[in-house]
C-alpha cells in the first residue's frame, strides 16, 4: 500500500467531524490494507502491513523511540511530485533509524530522514512531519481506530475493545480481526486474546465525586455495601510475576522494572507464584506515613533521573487481575479482593467494607489526616474496566486538583529572568481544541522553573523572541485551585481562583486532560 493512501485517509478523517465519517474511512483503509498484502504473500522481513496501517491511522509511529527531533524537521528537503514510497518502505527507514546508536549515528539519521522525506510528495511531508512530531496523535482517534476495526471485520466493538484493552497493541489486534475469514471468526480469534502474564494492561480508571456521600450515590442504591479504600499519592504500578521473572510497569504502560529492585522483591516475597496485580508504589517512613508526593514522584519524572535511587518505595496493591493460573478481570471486585488479601498481606491497600455512610466518611476524614490524598469508593460488584473510567471506582479528594495542558508560556523578569516562567492553562473542549482559563507562576520550585523552560522551549510552536512563547499543546500539568469563578476574561467564561502548580504530569497526554464541561462543574450558582 502507498504512503499516499494513508496519508489521504488521515486528512480526510482529520477534515470531518463525523464520528461516522472517521469510521468509515478508516475501516474502508483497513480492508485494503489487509487485501492488498494477503497473508503468506512474500510477506518480507517486515511486520503485517495492517499492523503499520493501523498505528498510522492512530496518529503513531510503531518506533516508540526514532531518534529523530522535532528541531531536525523544519528544514525539509523539497517535496517529490510522484507518491512512490510504500507503507513498508517507510516502515523499514523509521526502523532503521531506531536502531542507530553511538558515535555517527546522528548523521546516519538525518541522513536516512533526508532521503526518506524527499521522497515525499508534499501531502506524504505533512503526514510524516506530523507522526514524527506526534501531532496527529489524539485519544479521541484511538476509540474511532477501534470502531473501524469492528466495521472492517465484522466482530462485535466491545469483544474489539476488549483485545485492545488486554493486548496493548491495536496493530496485533487490527491483524487477527482482518485476516479471519468472516465476522464469526474475527470474534472467536479476539475474544481468545486473553491476559497475559508479562504484557501490560491498560488500568482501569476511576470517575471523581466531591465528597463521599455523593461518590456513594454514584455506585448504586442506599446501604449496597461498598469497598472505601484508602487513595495514596505514589505512582501507579501494574506488577507481573511469572516464577522468578517480574516485570514493573507504569500507568502508560511503561517498563520501570530495572529502576525498582525493591518492587522486585517485594513482589517476589509474596505468597503465589504467577499473578498480575495493580497498585501504587510510595515513599513511605518508618511508621507508614507517606512521604511528600514530590518524593516518590522523582523516582518516576524523567527529568529526574538521577534521584532514582535516594528513595525507597513500598508496593501497595489494591486489585488483583490474574492470580496463579486464574483470570479475576471479570470477576466481581469482592472475589478479586478475597484473592488478593490472600497473598498480598502487609502490601494490601487498607480499606473499609461499609453500607453505612457515615462510616464511609469517617473513613475519608481520618485517610486525610493520615497524610493519604482521599479514598477510591468501589462497586463490589463490578468487574476490572481495563483501560475505561469505569462506573465502578470513584474518587474523592479534599482538595480540588485538574489537570491541564500548558498552551503558552510567558518570559520571566526579576529572578525569574532567563527562565520561561508564567504559564497559561487551557482545558480540553469537545471538539479537540483547548481553552484557556487562566495563568500561573505559583507553586513552582527553581527545579520545575528550570526543567520547564527547557520543555517549553522545544514545544515552542512559533516566534520564541516575543514576550508570549506559544507552545504545542502537549504537556500536561497537575493544578491545585481554590474555586472556579465566572469571568469575561477568558473565552471559556471561566476561570480558576489562586491556581498553583503541583507538578507536571509525563504519564497523561494531552486527550486525558480534563475537559472545559468539569471546570465549569466546579463554578457556583
Ligand atoms: N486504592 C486505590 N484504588 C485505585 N486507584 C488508586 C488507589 N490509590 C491510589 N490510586 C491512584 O488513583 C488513580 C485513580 O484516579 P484516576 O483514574 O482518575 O487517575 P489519575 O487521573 O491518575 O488520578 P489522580 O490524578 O487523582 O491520582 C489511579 O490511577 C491510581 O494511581
Amino acid at each position: 500500500m502507498l504512503l499516499d493512501d494513508v496519508a489521504a485517509t488521515s486528512e480526510a478523517v482529520a477534515a470531518t467531524r463525523s464520528r461516522l465519517a472517521k469510521r468509515a474511512s478508516i475501516a474502508a483503509l483497513l480492508r485494503r490494507a489487509a487485501e492488498e498484502s494477503p497473508p503468506g504473500r512474500d510477506p518480507g522481513p517486515g511486520p503485517d502491513e495492517v499492523v503499520v496501517v493501523t498505528s498510522y491511522l492512530a496518529g503513531e509511529l510503531r518506533q516508540r523511540r526514532t531518534g529523530l527531533g522535532w528541531a531536525s524537521l523544519r528544514s525539509l528537503p523539497a517535496p517529490a511530485t510522484e507518491p512512490t514510497l510504500t507503507v513498508a518502505t517507510v516502515d523499514a527507514a523509521f526502523e532503521r533509524m531506531a536502531g542507530l546508536s553511538g558515535p555517527g549515528s546522528d548523521t546516519a539519521r538525518a541522513a536516512e530522514a533526508s532521503a526518506l522525506f524527499g521522497a515525499a510528495t508534499e501531502r506524504e511531508q505533512r503526514f510524516l512531519r506530523g507522526l514524527v512530531a506526534g501531532e496527529l496523535r489524539q485519544g479521541a482517534l484511538d476509540a474511532v481506530v477501534v470502531d473501524a476495526i469492528a466495521e472492517a471485520s465484522g466482530a462485535p466493538v466491545d469483544v474489539v475493545r476488549r483485545a485492545v484493552m488486554l493486548r496493548g497493541d491495536t496493530g496485533a489486534v487490527a491483524v487477527a480481526a482482518l485476516r479471519a475469514p468472516d465476522p464469526g471468526a474475527a470474534g472467536e480469534a479476539l475474544g481468545a486474546f486473553g491476559l497475559e502474564v508479562g504484557r501490560p494492561v491498560r488500568p482501569m480508571l476511576a470517575q471523581s465525586a466531591p465528597d463521599v456521600a455523593t461518590a456513594l450515590e454514584k455506585l448504586g442504591p442506599d446501604g449496597a455495601e461498598v469497598s472505601v479504600d484508602t487513595k495514596l499519592d505514589g505512582i501507579r504500578i501494574q506488577v507481573h510475576r511469572a516464577g522468578d521473572a517480574v516485570r514493573v510497569f507504569t500507568r502508560s504502560l511503561d517498563d520501570i522494572t530495572p529502576r525498582v529492585p525493591e518492587i522486585v522483591a517485594a513482589a517476589l516475597a509474596l505468597d503465589a507464584n504467577t499473578f498480575v496485580l495493580d497498585g501504587e508504589a510510595l515513599a513511605v517512613d518508618a511508621s507508614g506515613t507517606p512521604r511528600p508526593f514530590q518524593e516518590t514522584a522523582s523516582r518516576s519524572a524523567s527529568q529526574e533521573a538521577e534521584a532514582l535511587a535516594a528513595v525507597e518505595l513500598t508496593p501497595f496493591f489494591f486489585d488483583a487481575l490474574h492470580v496463579d493460573g486464574r483470570d479475576l478481570l471479570d470477576d466481581p471486585l469482592r472475589d478479586r479482593l478475597a484473592v488478593l488479601d490472600g497473598i498480598a498481606g502487609p502490601f494490601a491497600v487498607g480499606r473499609l467494607v461499609t453500607g453505612d455512610p457515615d462510616a464511609a466518611a469517617a473513613f475519608f476524614t481520618d485517610a486525610v489526616a493520615r497524610g493519604q490524598e482521599g479514598v477510591v469508593v468501589k462497586a463490589l460488584d463490578a468487574p476490572y474496566a481495563a483501560g475505561r473510567r469505569g462506573a465502578g471506582w470513584v474518587k474523592v479528594k479534599p482538595r480540588h486538583t485538574l489537570d491541564l495542558v500548558v498552551l503558552a508560556v510567558e518570559r520571566g523578569s526579576g529572578r525569574r529572568q532567563g527562565h520561561l516562567s508564567n504559564i497559561h492553562l487551557g482545558a480540553r473542549d469537545s471538539d479537540g481544541g483547548f481553552v484557556m482559563l487562566g495563568k500561573t507562576f505559583k507553586g513552582m520550585t527553581d527545579q520545575m522553573l528550570a526543567w520547564q523552560t527547557e520543555r517549553f522551549t522545544e514545544l515552542a510552536d512559533g516566534p520564541t523572541d516575543g514576550y508570549v512563547v506559544k507552545v504545542r499543546p502537549e504537556q500536561v500539568v497537575e493544578i491545585a485551585f481554590d474555586g472556579v469563578q465566572r469571568s469575561t476574561r477568558y473565552p471559556g467564561g471561566v476561570a480558576l481562583r489562586f491556581a498553583r502548580v503541583i507538578r507536571y504530569r509525563d504519564d497523561k497526554t494531552a486527550a486525558e486532560a480534563d475537559t472545559i464541561d468539569t471546570v465549569r462543574s466546579y463554578a457556583a450558582g
